[in-house]
């Protein structure tokens, strides 16, 4: 197998050479650059005529029309599921939340919903209002010390209540903690509570399949793994779909005319209401393509600069970590002791260094770990060695100047 070349992966993205404000760019759990071919994908679709889809018989409509489901089909296979089972959304805030509204009315009253202290708040705030709505028990999964899910604990909360439904992300934004989600999947099943993944932190890193995982949804954002925002997906058994009651309402692609036989009764457009970002999905599309084509190599390449940027941190005097969970993917966080986030993040930042402090919109478990908030590094596959030495040296400048 050849070795992922990072430098040639960067020069996929112009934008590295030609912004003087990218800087090193440490920031991706946040956003991901767009490498050339997927800014190309929408301005050829811009310069190139645009049209709506499944809702006229011109040549162009066909033709867009085609190009959007074959988007649908090429990101649904990249992650093992049949084309009917993806729904776009605008990202996994809309999906969870398209989902936790889509399963309203349908729990009853004595039951529980089980998330993870490891969550984002996209997936705790929808299943909190889902809870206060039903009357639900919402229950956590508490972390051990080292930031891993305590999966016996979970048992034992699936085991002591009646649980409906499991929401637990596939990688913690706040933590790079990679959860085993085939197995919460599994045992969320043999208890008989639906399992929802969120996989926004995933999808840019790991292999996902999503029959392997057997989760009932499965929901990820674009715009963190190459792809621009304002699109993502929704994936779910079709069975879990069809429980869903759409939350909007109107302008389903009902087909009159055109290509496609495609109706508003039926999955996916049951819940696609209103004309769908035809541009986003084109464009995420070509980002699973640009990824398919560096696959081999680049989730080792990934792995190693993981391993090599903790090693480099742990080495500083006066750097803690805040987790050392068993399984980590592209996400680390740490404190330096007796200074500020803010105070260490301001000079990189000064310094061209994108990384960022604060709680990461997962405030219950950085608040729990941390005494100010975390610093967040959080990698892509264009980052290189060289941006974490330069990383490092800035941040031993930081703790120098803040010691002083
Ligand atoms: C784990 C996780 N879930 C959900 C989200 C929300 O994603 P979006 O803002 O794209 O909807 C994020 C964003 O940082 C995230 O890291």
């Amino acid at each position: 197998m050849p070795l992922f070349d990072p430098t040639a992966f960067r020069r996929e993205f112009s934008c590295f050479s030609s912004s003087d404000m990218l800087g090193i760019y440490l920031d991706n759990a946040a956003t991901t650059q767009l490498p050339d071919e997927v800014v190309q994908t929408l301005v050829s679709y811009y310069q190139q005529g645009r049209s709506n889809v499944h809702r006229s018989s011109s040549l162009l409509a066909n033709q867009v029309t085609i190009a959007f489901e074959q988007a649908r089909t090429t990101v649904a296979a990249w992650l093992g599921a049949d084309t009917e089972q993806l729904i776009w959304t605008s990202g996994s805030t809309d999906g969870l939340n398209r989902i936790a509204s889509g399963l309203t009315g349908q729990f009853q009253e004595n039951q529980a919903i089980i998330v993870s202290a490891l969550e984002h708040h996209a997936n705790l705030i929808p299943w909190q209002q889902v809870c206060q709505q039903n009357n639900l028990q919402l229950l956590i999964i508490p972390t051990t010390e080292a930031g891993d899910l305590d999966l016996t604990q979970f048992e034992y909360l699936l085991n002591t209540h009646s649980v409906a439904l499991v929401a637990c992300c596939h990688v913690a934004n706040s933590l790079g903690t990679h959860n085993n989600v085939a197995l919460i999947s599994k045992l969320s099943h043999q208890y008989g509570a639906l399992c929802v993944i969120d996989g926004a932190q995933a999808v840019a890193h790991l292999d996902v399949d999503i029959k392997q995982l057997d989760c009932d949804a499965y929901v990820f954002s674009g715009h963190k793994m190459y792809a621009p925002t304002g699109i993502g997906a929704l994936i779910g058994r079709i069975d879990f779909l069809e429980r869903l009651t759409p939350t909007r309402f109107g302008g389903e692609m009902v087909r009159e005319v055109g290509y496609y036989n495609a109706s508003y009764r039926e999955l996916p457009y049951r819940l696609e209401p209103g004309t769908p970002n035809i541009d986003g999905a084109l464009a995420l599309a070509q980002a699973v393509t640009f990824i398919r084509r560096w696959h081999a190599g680049r989730h080792d390449y990934e792995q190693n600069l993981l391993n090599y940027t903790i090693a480099q941190l742990a080495a500083i005097d006066g750097v803690k970590l805040v987790a050392t969970p068993l399984q980590q993917c592209a996400v680390i966080a740490f404190e330096v002791i007796d200074v500020h986030p803010f105070d260490i993040t301001s000079w990189l930042n000064e310094q061209q260094i994108a990384i960022r402090c604060g709680y990461h919109c997962a405030m219950p478990i950085t608040k729990a770990l941390t005494r100010y908030g975390s610093i967040r590094v959080s990698l892509a596959s264009y980052n290189t060695q060289s941006d974490i030495d330069l990383f490092i040296q800035t941040l031993q400048q930081a703790i120098d100047i803040n010691r002083l």
